[in-house]
């Protein structure tokens, strides 16, 4: 793909969001007033100083499991080393090769846990290509200084759009009487077919997915219930019920978009199937934990539940191939595909071009921002801090990223170590046990920047600085 087509989409998609493209802007931000200054901002945009924290061409960053070609190029304009991979990484070989990186940009396969992260000495950051964040130790990447970034919403309307075709399919045995005409079989029937029109929904989790979903079901006739733990308000005529009983009790299809969390393990097991309606179906695209699965099957034998729809599983294989969705992986999985009105597709929800082109552009833009100039806005487990950008004819400027210990004291210390220089500006800010300082400060000679670095870098609360020159 082009320079110029990259540039495009990218504009395509800042417009989509409603925010500017300039190195300044963002989604949300810590201030409204910081807000409030995007015109201005903008328009000094042509005159803002790129900052260079190192050679970028020392910059080498680990792209696995097919992230979307957008992020490539956006990272080669970057002028970082790319190494990329189709598939996930074990954690063996993460063990040995995240050393050598300064991010990582992954999708929902790859585990980066703490004995993972331990080894990441140079990691700044990492992106998850993808909404879900459970594959990462969030707390622990925190408390090494490592920002985690995901794209929140860039695949909702992927999955919303695939549930819906799933309530037909589900529906109307699509799945069944696909396979058997695959394999020679004519098998013309209406028995236990409907229609979806005046049936209830059912959505547990009415987030960015969840509710997307409800807006496409209303218009194909279905009535929406959900439920979620917090109030969130309906759209269109749906209505959010006070228990997932309630929930269960009342709907005909019930789906699920909800997080990975240790409350949703589990959410849909023998006794939720128990409270459905005879004859309801499930649809699970969200995490695979969240449905227990061998439950699901001894509901569907005992005709309680007429159809499921799987998209995820507690284990999933790290690449494509035939024969890697076995009982091997799952214990469950021949007596699984041998039920009747069961359609299962391999973790795709999120996987269009439209979504993927969107998430690869928004992922490498959070990291190249968070990488040159220090701006964490987005990041998920940690302070989301920004400060406008230096302007070019601004001389002798260095940007301080200091992330530390969130404990009493700190502030004063390291304010005393700039205090022999000009801060120009600065912003901090906490979340939970990590606070994250920038500031610029000017009136730094080269040989002030070691100094600084080095009186830093003894003071007890610090985790990671990094200036930016
Ligand atoms: N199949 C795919 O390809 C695919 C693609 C995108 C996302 N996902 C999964 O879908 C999930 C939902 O995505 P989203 O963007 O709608 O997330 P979201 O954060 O916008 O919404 C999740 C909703 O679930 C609610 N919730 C959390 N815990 C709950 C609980 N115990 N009971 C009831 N409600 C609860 C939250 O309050 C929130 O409203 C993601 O976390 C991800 O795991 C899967
Ligand atoms: O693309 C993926 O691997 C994950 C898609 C989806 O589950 C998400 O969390 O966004």
């Amino acid at each position: 793909m082009s320079a110029l087509n990259i540039n495009n989409l990218q504009n395509t998609f800042q417009d989509a969001l409603n925010f500017g493209g300039s190195p300044g802007a963002v989604s949300t931000s810590p201030t409204q007033s910081f807000m409030n200054s995007l015109p201005q901002r903008l328009n000094a945009a042509k005159q803002q100083k790129v900052l260079k924290p190192f050679s970028t061409g020392d910059m080498k960053i680990l792209l696995l499991e097919n992230v979307n070609q957008t992020a490539i190029e956006i990272f080669k304009q970057q002028g970082y080393q790319v190494e990329f991979h189709k598939t996930a990484m074990g954690e063996d070989e993460l063990l040995g090769k995240i050393k050598d990186f300064h991010a990582i940009g992954i999708r929902s396969k790859t585990k980066l846990t703490a004995k993972v992260l331990e080894q990441a000495k140079n990691l700044i950051c990492i992106g998850c290509f993808c909404i879900g964040t459970n594959q990462v130790d969030l707390n622990y990447a925190a408390d090494k200084g490592i920002a985690v970034f995901n794209s929140p919403f860039s695949n909702s309307r992927s999955v919303a759009e695939l549930v819906i075709a799933e309530i037909i399919t589900l529906a109307r045995q699509l799945g069944d009487r696909s396979i058997e005409l695959h394999t020679g079989t004519w098998n013309k029937v209406s028995a236990r077919c409907w229609e979806v029109r005046g049936k209830t929904l059912g959505i547990i989790g009415y987030g960015h997915i969840g509710s997307q979903l409800s807006v496409l079901a209303e218009a194909m006739g279905l009535h929406v219930i959900y439920y979620d733990i917090v109030t969130i308000m309906a759209l269109g005529t749906a209505k959010q019920v006070a228990t997932l009983d309630e929930l269960l009790n009342k709907a005909d299809f019930v789906s699920l978009h909800v997080p990975e969390t240790p409350e949703t393990r589990n959410m849909l097991s023998a006794p939720q199937f128990a409270a459905m309606k005879d004859g309801a179906y499930v649809i699970n695209a969200s995490r695979g934990t969240v449905v227990d699965i061998p439950a699901l099957v001894q509901a569907m034998k005992a005709n309680k539940i007429a159809g499921a729809a799987l998209d995820v599983y507690p284990n999933e294989p790290g690449k494509n191939g035939a024969g890697t969705y076995n009982d091997d992986l799952n214990s469950w999985t021949s007596e699984l595909v041998s039920l009747p009105n069961v359609v299962l597709t391999p973790h795709i929800g999120g996987s269009t071009e439209e979504a993927q082109t969107a998430i690869g552009i928004e992922v490498s833009n959070a990291l190249s921002k968070y990488i040159n100039e220090g701006n964490s806005v987005g990041a998920v487990n940690f302070p989301e801090v920004s400060l406008r950008s230096l302007d070019l004819d601004q001389e002798n400027t260095v940007r301080v990223l200091y992330i530390h210990q969130n404990i009493p004291g700190v502030l004063k210390t390291v304010n005393n170590i700039l205090s022999n220089h000009n801060i120009e500006k600065q912003f901090s800010d906490s979340n939970g046990n990590i606070a994250y300082l920038m500031a610029d400060i000017s009136q730094v000679n080269q040989s002030d920047i070691k100094q600084i670095y080095e009186e830093l870098n003894q003071t007890s609360a610090k985790i990671s600085i990094r200036l930016l020159y």
